[in-house]
C-alpha cells in the first residue's frame, strides 16, 4: 500500500473532517444545534446593530459630553443603560462602539484569511522547498512577541486601530497557514486530486475548486477563534486609549471609563464588560459548533443506507438475535466513490462475508481490490466521497448502516477499533503519547485523570512495551516504528473493543518488528477473545495469525475459506496465482510466478468474470453476462469461477 493511501486514511480519521463544510447539509447540521443557533443570531444582530446604530445616532461618534446635570445615572426607561460621568447614554454608546469593536475585529480576520488561507494551501500543495520556506516564516513570526510589535506599530502609527489590528492579522496568520496547510496534506493525496493533476488541470484550478472546498471546515473554525482573540486583543488595545480616540465609543474605552468610575459609579464597568464577554462566548462557541457539525457531517457522510430507516433503528434499537457464531455479517455491500465530475463508480461489489466470534479472518489480494474500502465501510470511515450504496453490515445484530451518526461514533473504538499500517501518521505529532492515550481512555471510559493515566501504564504494558512511564512521556517522532504500532494498538485496545480492524498492521515494519508485532496482536486476540479481520497481502502473514481469509479481486470476494484448505486446495484461478506468487511459497518445489497484469480500475472492470482478463484459463463463457455467482463448494469454502471444479487439480 502507499504513502497516497495512508494518507487517505489518515484524513478519514482526522478529527474535523474537512469535507464536511462544503455540502449545504453542513449548514443545517449547524442550524440543528440550538446553541449555535443562539451565537448565529446573536452575531448577527450585532453585525445589524453595528451598521443601523451609528445611522440612527450618529452625533454619538463625535459627543463629547451630554446633559452633564444627568451624569452616572442608572438604568431608567429614559437611559436603558444609565449614563456615563460625562452626562452621555450607555445604551447608545454601546451599540454604536459596536460598529469600532466589530470593523478592529473584521480588520485582523481579513487580514489573517488573506495570508494564513494561501500560504497554507500553498504550503500543504506544493510542498518541498516552498512549504520549509513558508514554515520556516511562519515559525519565525511566531517567534516575534506580538504584542511589542504592535506597541511599535503604534508608536509609527498613532491611534491607528486599522494598523495595529492589521499588524494583529499578519501575527496570527502563521498559525492559520499551518492548520491549513496540515488540512491540506491528507487531501492533495486523495485519489481524485492525482486524477485531476494527471488529467491536466492547472495547479490553482485543484487548489481553488478541489483543495479548498475539502479544508473549509477547520477554516471556519479557526476564523470563530481568531475573531474572538482580535476581540479581546482590540478591546484590549483601546482600554489602554492606544487605538480609538475619544471621543469616539468603543467597548475597550468604555471599560477602562468604568475602571476609572469605579468607586463613584461601579455599574458604568457593567455594560461593556457584559458586550465583550458576550460576543467573545458566542465566537468561541460557534467555532466549537461548527467543529461538531464537521465532524458529525464526516460521521455520516460515509453511510448512506437507501432504505427507509424505522424509528427504532434510528434510535440504533433495531437488533436482530444476536448470530451466536458470527460477530459481523456484511451482507452484499456495495460501496461506491463520487467523482470530481458527480459520477458514482463502485469500487467494492456485492461483498458478503462474516467474522466469528473470537476469530481472525484475513482480507487477502492485490492493491486496490477494495479490502480497505470494505473495512472502513464496517467502521462508518470511508474517504471522503465515499458511500455505502446499499447491503447490511449487521454487527452483534445491530445494522449499522441504520444507526445515526451519533450512535456509530459510540461503537467506534468501543466496539470496533482499527490500527493502520502507518503508526507514525496515525499518532498526533503535537502531543505526547501518554496525553493521546488518556484522551481516548477518558472518552471511552469517562476516568478521571489520575485513573486514566494508571490504565494508560496498565494498556503500555499489555502491549509489551519496556518503560511504559518513560514512553508516556514521549512524542511520537521520539518512538521507533515498532514502539509506535505498539502505542496505536494500546490505543485500540483502550475501548475494549469486540472487533479490531488491523489494515496490513506490520507492512511498514522492519521484518523482525513485523513478527514480534503479529505475535502481540495473536496473543492479544486469543486472550480477549477479539474477533479480528486482518487486511494483508502477504500469505505467511495469513498463515500465521487467521482462521479464515477472504480472497477479493476488482471489489469482489473470489474466494474464502478456512485456511488449511485454501492453502492445499485453492480453487479460484486468482487465489491460485496469489498464492504461487508468494515469495514465502517460493522455497522448495514451488516457482515463483507473477500473475500477468494488473488489477482493473473501478469503472473498468470486464463483462463476466472480474478476473478473465489476466485469467489463463478464461473460456468465452466467462465474460458472458454478469460476474459468477459465489457458490459453495465444500463446507465453508466458496469460489465465484465457473470453472472451479474443473480446474480443481491444474496449478497456475
Ligand atoms: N478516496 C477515494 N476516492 C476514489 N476512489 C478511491 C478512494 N479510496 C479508494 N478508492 C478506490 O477504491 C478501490 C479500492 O481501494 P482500496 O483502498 O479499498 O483497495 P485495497 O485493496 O485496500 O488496496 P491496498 O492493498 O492498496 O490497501 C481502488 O481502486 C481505489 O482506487
Amino acid at each position: 500500500m502507499t504513502a497516497t493511501k495512508s494518507s487517505r486514511k489518515e484524513s478519514a480519521a482526522a478529527e474535523v473532517s474537512p469535507h464536511a463544510a462544503q455540502s449545504p447539509r453542513f449548514l443545517r447540521r449547524l442550524l440543528k444545534r440550538g446553541l449555535a443557533r443562539v451565537c448565529l443570531a446573536y452575531i448577527l444582530l450585532l453585525v445589524i446593530v453595528a451598521i443601523v446604530a451609528p445611522m440612527i445616532w450618529p452625533e454619538v461618534l463625535t459627543e463629547r459630553t451630554g446633559d452633564l446635570a444627568d451624569v452616572n445615572q442608572l438604568p431608567s426607561l429614559q437611559h436603558l443603560l444609565g449614563t456615563d460621568s460625562l452626562g452621555r447614554d450607555v445604551f447608545q454608546r454601546i451599540l454604536v462602539g459596536a460598529q469600532i469593536t466589530l470593523i478592529g475585529v473584521a480588520q485582523a480576520l481579513a487580514v489573517a484569511l488573506v495570508l494564513g488561507v494561501p500560504l497554507g494551501l500553498i504550503a500543504g500543495y506544493v510542498g518541498g522547498r516552498t512549504d520549509r520556506v513558508i514554515s520556516w516564516i511562519a515559525d519565525l513570526l511566531f517567534a516575534l512577541p506580538g504584542i511589542i510589535i504592535i506597541l511599535v506599530v503604534l508608536a509609527v502609527f498613532p491611534l491607528s486601530m486599522t494598523a495595529a489590528m492589521v499588524t494583529l492579522g499578519v501575527l496570527v496568520a502563521p498559525g492559520l497557514a499551518r492548520i491549513v496547510r496540515s488540512a491540506v496534506l491528507p487531501v492533495k493525496e486523495e485519489l481524485y486530486v492525482s486524477a485531476a493533476r494527471v488529467s491536466g488541470l492547472g495547479d490553482a484550478y485543484i487548489i481553488t475548486q478541489h483543495v479548498l472546498p475539502r479544508v473549509a471546515g477547520p477554516i471556519i473554525v479557526q476564523a470563530s477563534l481568531i475573531s474572538a482573540a482580535a476581540l479581546i486583543s482590540q478591546t484590549g488595545l483601546a482600554f489602554l486609549g492606544l487605538i480609538v480616540e475619544a471621543p469616539a465609543p468603543s467597548w475597550g474605552g468604555m471599560i477602562a471609563e468604568g475602571l476609572q468610575n469605579l468607586l463613584v459609579d461601579p455599574w458604568l464597568i457593567w455594560p461593556p464588560g457584559v458586550a465583550v464577554t458576550l460576543t467573545t462566548l458566542a465566537l468561541g462557541l460557534l467555532g466549537d459548533s461548527v467543529r461538531d457539525a464537521t465532524t458529525e457531517g464526516w460521521a455520516g457522510s460515509s453511510t448512506k443506507a437507501k432504505k427507509p430507516r424505522s424509528r427504532r433503528a434510528q434510535e440504533g434499537l433495531e437488533v436482530e438475535p444476536a448470530d451466536r457464531n458470527a460477530l459481523l455479517r456484511v451482507e452484499d455491500v456495495n460501496v461506491e466513490f463520487r467523482r470530481p465530475d458527480g459520477r458514482p463508480v463502485r469500487v467494492v461489489d456485492s461483498v458478503t462475508f462474516h467474522v466469528g466470534r473470537g476469530e481472525t479472518v484475513g482480507l487477502v489480494g492485490e492493491s486496490g481490490c477494495g479490502k480497505t474500502a470494505t473495512a472502513m465501510s464496517i467502521i462508518g470511515a470511508l474517504p471522503s466521497g465515499g458511500y455505502v450504496e446499499s447491503g447490511r453490515i449487521v454487527f452483534d445484530g445491530v445494522n449499522l448502516l441504520d444507526l445515526d451518526a451519533r450512535i456509530m461514533r459510540a461503537y467506534r473504538g468501543k466496539e470496533i477499533a482499527v490500527i493502520s499500517q502507518e503508526p507514525s501518521v496515525s499518532l498526533n505529532p503535537g502531543f505526547r503519547v501518554g496525553w493521546q492515550l488518556a484522551e481516548v481512555v477518558r472518552n471511552h471510559t469517562g476516568l478521571s485523570r489520575r485513573a486514566a493515566k494508571a490504565r494508560v501504564l496498565q494498556l503500555l504494558q499489555q502491549v509489551e512495551l519496556r518503560d511504559p512511564e518513560q514512553v508516556l512521556r514521549r512524542y511520537p517522532h521520539e518512538l521507533s516504528g515498532g514502539m509506535a504500532q505498539r502505542v496505536v494498538i494500546a490505543r485500540a485496545l483502550a475501548g475494549e473493543p469486540r472487533l479490531l480492524i488491523a489494515d496490513e498492521p506490520t507492512t511498514a515494519l522492519d521484518v523482525t518488528i513485523q513478527a514480534e508485532i503479529l505475535n502481540l496482536l495473536r496473543r492479544l486476540v486469543a486472550e480477549r477473545g477479539m474477533s479480528m479481520i486482518l487486511i494483508t497481502h502477504d500469505w505467511g502473514v495469513v498463515a500465521d495469525v487467521c482462521d479464515r481469509a477472504i480472497v477479493m479481486y476488482a471489489g469482489e470476494v473470489v474466494e474464502r475459506g478456512v485456511i488449511d484448505e485454501l492453502f492445499a486446495a485453492p480453487l479460484h484461478p486468482y487465489t491460485k496465482g496469489l498464492l504461487a506468487s508468494d515469495p514465502h511459497r517460493s522455497i522448495g518445489e514451488h516457482r515463483l510466478i507473477s500473475i500477468a497484469g494488473s488489477v482493473p480500475p473501478p469503472g473498468s472492470w470486464p463483462s463476466g468474470c472480474h478476473f478473465r482478463t489476466r485469467c489463463a484459463f478464461a473460456v468465452e463463457a466467462c465474460a458472458e453476462g454478469e460476474s459468477p455467482a459465489l457458490r459453495q463448494v465444500e463446507v465453508a469454502h466458496d469460489v465465484r469461477c465457473i470453472r472451479a471444479d474443473e480446474l480443481e487439480d491444474h496449478n497456475v
